[in-house]
């Protein structure tokens, strides 16, 4: 019998490749499709690339019913709505992956700032597995819930955690820039993601100042018991999809073919990393789950650059691995 995924928020853009990828994978169904607004309306309705391949109608979230009818929940709900769901569908036994922040941070003073939210469950805060299976594997197996990493997190972590683990690079002088697609947005419209606003230009925002810094220390230190202080600068840019962080780090006594080695080394059983000799661009991974490292040496900095597609290895990609790690199954089923 296959398991039985329910996408919690399906009119979204995570969900829609949730569910595409979901589609080809041998051991796995979806079985539930949820939405507030559009409730009865067939999923095809909403996301048109499924019609014929997905014969679903849209319900409102009953958890009850919901855990009759799903193994495993993808909660691809915003931030701060999502704690509340998780909480109602851990409470019916109900597996979840959540796409959102609500479970990332390992402190809930510091959640509470960022987001500017009271957390609806704060026990757990710091006890979720984070779900990048490439360092965190032993705590993702076991685990009944995980928190899906952030996107440009993703980008910047999986480059940076194995070097600080190494002792290869300073920790307190590390700069990520990191340019995003519009759908790291999402499919809820906000003026800045509107087409005669996101076109043909590009701007950074929050600069020093996204939720997305905090993670990506929070995380680092996690695996490698390394303190950072991340400065992170996003940056909008008029593409459907994709991230591209540039970083630069300072080697202590390191040089480009040592980081290469380091990541050789600490990545030599994962399927989705690739570590490449060319420059990384998103259309290099557009559409796939892999996360493309290089690196060049720069007067007395090194420079790192990882692309990941935002809404594959950002977002449902990965929480698709995380499935395939929490039922014991090979990492890349329904990914390659
Ligand atoms: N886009 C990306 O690249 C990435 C996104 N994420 C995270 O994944 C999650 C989903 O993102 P994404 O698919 O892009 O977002 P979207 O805006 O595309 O979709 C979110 C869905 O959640 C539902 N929703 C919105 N607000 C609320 C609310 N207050 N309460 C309950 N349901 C709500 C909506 O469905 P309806 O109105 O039909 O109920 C909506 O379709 C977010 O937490 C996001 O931060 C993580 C990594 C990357
Ligand atoms: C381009 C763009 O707007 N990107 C989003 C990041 C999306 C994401 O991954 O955010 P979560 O941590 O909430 O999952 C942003 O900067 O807010």
């Amino acid at each position: 019998m296959k398991v039985r995924v329910g996408i919690i928020g399906a009119t979204g853009y995570t969900a829609y490749e949730a569910i595409r990828l979901l589609l080809r994978h041998p051991h796995a169904e979806v079985t539930a499709v949820t939405s507030r607004q559009d409730e009865g309306l067939p999923i095809a309705a909403v996301h048109p690339q499924l019609t014929r391949l997905l014969d679903l109608k849209l319900e409102p979230l009953e958890v009850d019913s919901f855990a009759e009818r799903c193994d495993v929940a993808f909660c691809c709900l915003p931030h701060g709505a999502s704690a509340e769901t998780v909480k109602q569908l851990r409470e019916v036994n109900c597996k979840v992956i959540d796409f959102s922040a609500d479970f990332r941070l390992s402190r809930v003073a510091e959640y509470e700032t960022w987001y500017g939210v009271q957390h609806p469950w704060p026990e757990l805060v710091g006890q979720v597995a984070y779900g990048l299976p490439e360092l965190f594997a032993d705590q993702i197996k076991d685990a009944d819930l995980i928190a899906n990493p952030g996107c440009y997190p993703t980008s910047a972590i999986m480059p940076l955690a194995p070097l600080l683990k190494a002792g290869a690079i300073q920790s307190g002088d590390i700069i990520v820039d990191s340019k995003s697609g519009v759908s790291g947005a999402g499919r809820t419209p906000k003026l800045g993601t509107l087409y005669c606003e996101a076109n043909e230009s590009i701007a950074p925002y929050a600069i020093g100042a996204h939720r997305h810094q905090p993670e990506m220390n929070d995380i680092i230190h996690r695996f490698s018991g390394s303190s950072t202080d991340i400065l992170f600068t996003p940056h909008l840019t008029p593409m459907d999809r994709g991230i591209l962080s540039t970083i630069y780090v300072r080697p202590n006594g390191v040089d480009a073919d040592a980081v290469r080695e380091i990541w050789q080394s600490a990545y030599r059983d994962s399927p989705f990393v690739r570590i490449v000799d060319h420059i990384p661009s998103t259309k290099h991974v557009a559409g796939t789950n892999f996360v493309d490292l290089a690196v060049r040496t720069a007067g007395n900095r090194l420079v790192v650059v990882a692309a990941i597609d935002n809404l594959i290895k950002g977002a449902s990609g990965a929480a698709v691995q995380n499935l395939n790690c929490i039922y014991g199954w090979d990492q890349t089923l329904g990914l390659l």
